[in-house]
């Protein structure tokens, strides 16, 4: 085995200072990303949901879906466990080819429809109480390419911008979610649509 190859499999460590993010280019074989991508355009259940931001109802910037054992209501403020869609094949060997990967394990997926530019999704971090106290999060994209974020929340720390591209794997280790945020910004640029696959781990006992 070369050291190219070892260096793939053990992923980029783009930061590593209150939590850690890891980065691996071409994580599937492309035919298999890219049929992926037309699957999930095709057979989501996309809806774009509401959500209570200060008070005030807003419509998501984006279109989402659950997949997996079990799916989160954002109009609850994630704390309603919902109904998803189930893992189709392509799905769950992806999960697995992540699982090996990253060496977490994960039972659920929020799906993400950026349509365009327009599409975006705030500031925030994926802290919410069902995830448990040390959620480690690996996000997957396919089609457009577009710029992930991460600020430190407290400022101790350079902002960062990574671009995700077609087919890539970012992963991030707790307690990453205690101490930065991130976000996917809007873009003028014209930009094709894009779907991010959040793999997370949903405590099944989780209800309230
Ligand atoms: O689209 C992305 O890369 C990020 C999505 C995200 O942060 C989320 O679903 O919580
Ligand atoms: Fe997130």
């Amino acid at each position: 085995m070369n050291n190219d190859l070892f260096a793939s499999d053990e992923g980029i460590a783009l930061l590593d200072n209150n939590g850690a993010v890891t980065y691996w280019p071409n994580l599937l074989p492309s035919e298999q990303a890219d049929a992926l991508l037309k699957e999930l355009l095709q057979n989501s259940y996309w809806q774009q949901e509401q959500i209570q931001m200060y008070g005030q109802q807003h419509q998501q910037p984006r279109l989402t879906c659950w997949y997996g054992s079990y799916g989160v209501s954002a109009a609850s403020g994630y704390r309603q466990l919902t109904q998803p869609q189930p893992f189709s094949p392509g799905l769950l060997a992806l999960k697995e080819c992540i699982e090996t990967r990253t060496g977490y394990r994960y039972n659920s997926v929020l799906a993400n429809l950026y349509r365009d530019g327009r599409d975006s999704v705030g500031y925030h971090a994926d802290d919410e109480a069902i995830l448990g106290d040390r959620p480690t999060i690996a996000s997957y994209s396919l089609g457009a390419t577009r710029r992930f974020l991460l600020k430190h929340r407290r400022g101790e720390a350079n902002n960062l911008g990574i671009d995700l591209p077609h087919n890539s794997l970012l992963l991030m280790t707790a307690p990453l979610q205690q101490h930065w945020q991130h976000a996917i910004g809007k873009t003028r640029r014209p930009v094709g649509e894009r779907i991010n696959l959040t793999f997370r781990w949903l405590q099944p006992g989780y209800n309230r």
